[in-house]
């Protein structure tokens, strides 16, 4: 006759997934303003749901009546149809269908409410998850800057799992367990108000032990999955670094400390355990306890004549229901404690408006009738405002133009490209493209005009195809294909077992860094934006793919304008401009040639990278004289 809740020597029950974000949610940052005005402002999500909870409701209501009837059934039976007075078989049957009725009844009701509100719960989720999401994908750069990508990766998968506990358990619990004990209450002083009364006492009781418990066991379980984070995290550090560790000899010692964690935990694990059996077999002593206590005052009274057998036996049937919903109500409170807390953290997230927002009147953009002339106009940045690091930026570069940005580490040339996706926006001046500020086209219509290959080259689970076309179905294989041909990539490509079929994994991590390139301008001559960034890889190729990269970026910069953050001047060379940062200044601007001559930065540069400019260098050692 259990109400659905199974007891388990695990703290806490539930899902171990639940248990695990609940675990999560309660021991990462708990801000002061987690209160339950956080999980109230997530209460529209479950408006759409408010049928299904009522219907719920009704269920749970049928369940719990179904079962604070069995045992007055029994009684009935007992006193009036077996009394030895007067036997009354059919009654016996008769009350044993119904029973058995209403067992039935009682089950489908359960199920139907389980199903339902699962259902309604996990909705609600998806909604909150997809709209994080959706929410998530919207910001700014600089949001990314100050949120890690960790914690967002938990807002959206365990934070919303934890305030789903709140739609489903707590929810249920409260509704379940409060009726039922009202219940059960009900029938208990219906049968006999003095052995009721008495047994009254347990509920303080109950409730006091309970809560000291639960509030220990939560932080054993707390211990618990923080050594095993801590073991994770080891392990994954030591996975990364596993070539490190070879070639420094550390396995052993790597191993010890890995060992220290592993024992730790087993110690946190069994203390967790060791207090969930004493508080389980506690509540089950009380229990047994109130039982005999019932069978003492309540056969005495029997004796007396007080009260009937049958009674006696609906009583201690109700003192054994009257344990479990005040144990899950006990439970509840660090659900609702957990919930608070990751509702407060998804409500951070979703209050968080983008830094970078589309104007409400946008130009309308053509991107065909687009040229790809860009400048920058006096234009001053800094990640923070008071700490400025682009200043008076000031530079146009014609369509067709091949520009280069050179400088120190730290000088700002990713920051130049930062600004002209609009990943940020400028604090003074303006960035315009064929005329128009940036900031007043849509940064769908911007996002077409400006491609961009980055450093480390992203390239998502797929084949190489889906790669090329970043998933866009109306990027025939033709087109894949001549936009591989055109960068220099095919025979690359084709050389690989599925060719353009071959899936990349990890990144990509199947393909060399030069390769990786060669996608990636792939995907620029395949998409086609006018203006293209390329913030060159700082590792050194070898000659070869050099080469490969070198002719790859000839023929996507053909005919579109081009910025290229240089980490190899060899790479611009050839550029129409190059412009030479410092500390965020531009500080030289001019061809090779003329920045060669000037014999400042861009000359010193040049000679610590150990390229030789000898015009001579260029020509083979055959011809020279
Ligand atoms: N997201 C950021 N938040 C705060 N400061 C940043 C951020 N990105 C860069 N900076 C700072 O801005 C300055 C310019 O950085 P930027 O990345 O533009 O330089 P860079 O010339 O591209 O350097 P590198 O050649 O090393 O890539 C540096 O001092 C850097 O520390």
């Amino acid at each position: 006759m259990s109400l659905g809740n199974e007891r388990s020597d695990r703290p806490g029950g539930g899902s171990q997934a639940s248990k695990a974000s609940q675990a999560q949610a309660s021991s990462r940052d708990k801000r002061p303003g987690a209160n339950f005005q956080s999980l109230l402002r997530l209460l529209p999500y479950a408006k759409p749901f408010r049928l299904n909870f009522i219907g719920v409701m009704v269920l749970v209501i049928i369940f719990n009546a179904t079962n604070v009837l069995q045992p007055w059934l029994v009684k009935v039976a007992i006193d009036r149809d077996l009394s030895t007075v007067n036997p009354n078989v059919r009654g016996l049957v008769f009350i044993s269908l119904l029973y058995v009725g209403s067992v039935v009844v009682g089950v489908v009701a359960n199920y139907f409410q389980i199903i339902i509100l699962q259902f309604s719960g996990q909705s609600i989720i998806r909604t909150i998850r997809l709209e994080l999401f959706r929410h998530i994908e919207r910001q700014s750069m600089s949001f990314f800057d100050t949120n890690a990508i960790g914690r967002l990766v938990t807002n959206v998968s365990s934070d919303t799992e934890t305030v789903s506990q709140f739609f489903t358990n707590f929810f249920l619990s409260m509704i379940r367990d409060g009726l039922s004990l009202v219940m059960i209450i009900v029938a208990m002083f219906e049968l006999n108000g003095r052995i009721a009364g008495d047994a009254m006492i347990l509920i303080p009781l109950l409730f006091v032990i309970s809560l000291l418990f639960r509030k220990q066991l939560r932080r054993r379980y707390q211990t618990t999955r923080t050594r095993l984070s801590n073991i994770v995290a080891f392990l994954a550090e030591n996975l990364a670094g596993v070539r490190i560790i070879q070639i420094f000899h550390q396995e052993r010692r790597q191993a010890r400390h890995f060992d220290r964690l592993n024992n730790a935990h087993r110690e946190a694990n069994v203390a967790e355990y060791q207090l969930s059996v004493i508080f389980n077999r506690t509540f089950e002593l009380l229990g047994n306890a109130a039982v005999a206590a019932v069978v003492w005052i309540g056969g005495t009274a029997v004796l007396h004549h007080a009260i009937l057998f049958g009674t006696l036996y609906a009583f201690i049937s109700y003192i054994r229901q009257f344990f479990q919903p005040i144990n899950s109500i006990t439970q509840q409170w660090n659900t609702l404690q957990s919930s608070m807390v990751a509702a407060d953290r998804i409500g951070q997230v979703l209050m968080v408006e983008p830094a970078v927002e589309d104007d409400p009147k946008p130009v309308p953009v053509h991107d065909e009738r687009i040229e790809g002339r860009i400048e920058f106009r006096d234009v001053s940045f800094g990640y923070k405002p008071d700490r400025p690091v682009l200043r008076h930026i000031d530079f146009t570069v014609e369509p067709g133009q091949m520009i280069g940005v050179v400088g120190a580490t730290g000088a700002g040339k990713s920051s130049i490209m930062s600004l002209l996706t609009r990943f940020y926006d400028p604090l003074e001046g303006d960035i315009r493209i064929d005329g128009i500020d940036i900031r007043k086209m849509t940064q769908v219509d911007l996002h077409r005009i400006v491609g961009l290959i980055q450093q480390d080259v992203y390239l998502f689970t797929g084949t190489i195809a889906d790669n090329i076309r970043i998933f866009r179905k109306e990027i025939s294989d033709e087109a894949v294909i001549e936009a591989a041909h055109m960068v220099g990539a095919h025979e690359m490509i084709s050389r690989l077992p599925k060719g353009y079929q071959t899936p990349l994994y990890g990144k990509g991590a199947n393909l060399s860094m030069g390769e990786r390139q060669l996608i990636a301008f792939a995907r620029i001559v395949a998409l086609g934006p006018r203006i293209l960034i390329l913030d060159e890889a700082t590792a050194s190729l070898d000659s070869q793919t050099e080469e490969l990269v070198s002719t790859g970026l000839q023929a996507v910069s053909h005919n579109r304008t081009t910025l290229v953050i240089a980490h190899r001047l060899a790479t611009i060379r050839d550029a129409d401009l190059i412009l030479v940062l410092d500390k965020g200044r531009i500080v030289e601007r001019g061809t090779h040639e003329s920045l060669l001559a000037l014999g400042g930065l861009y000359a010193d540069l040049h000679a610590k990278s150990g390229i030789e400019y000898e015009p001579e260098a260029n020509v083979h050692p055959m011809h020279k004289v």
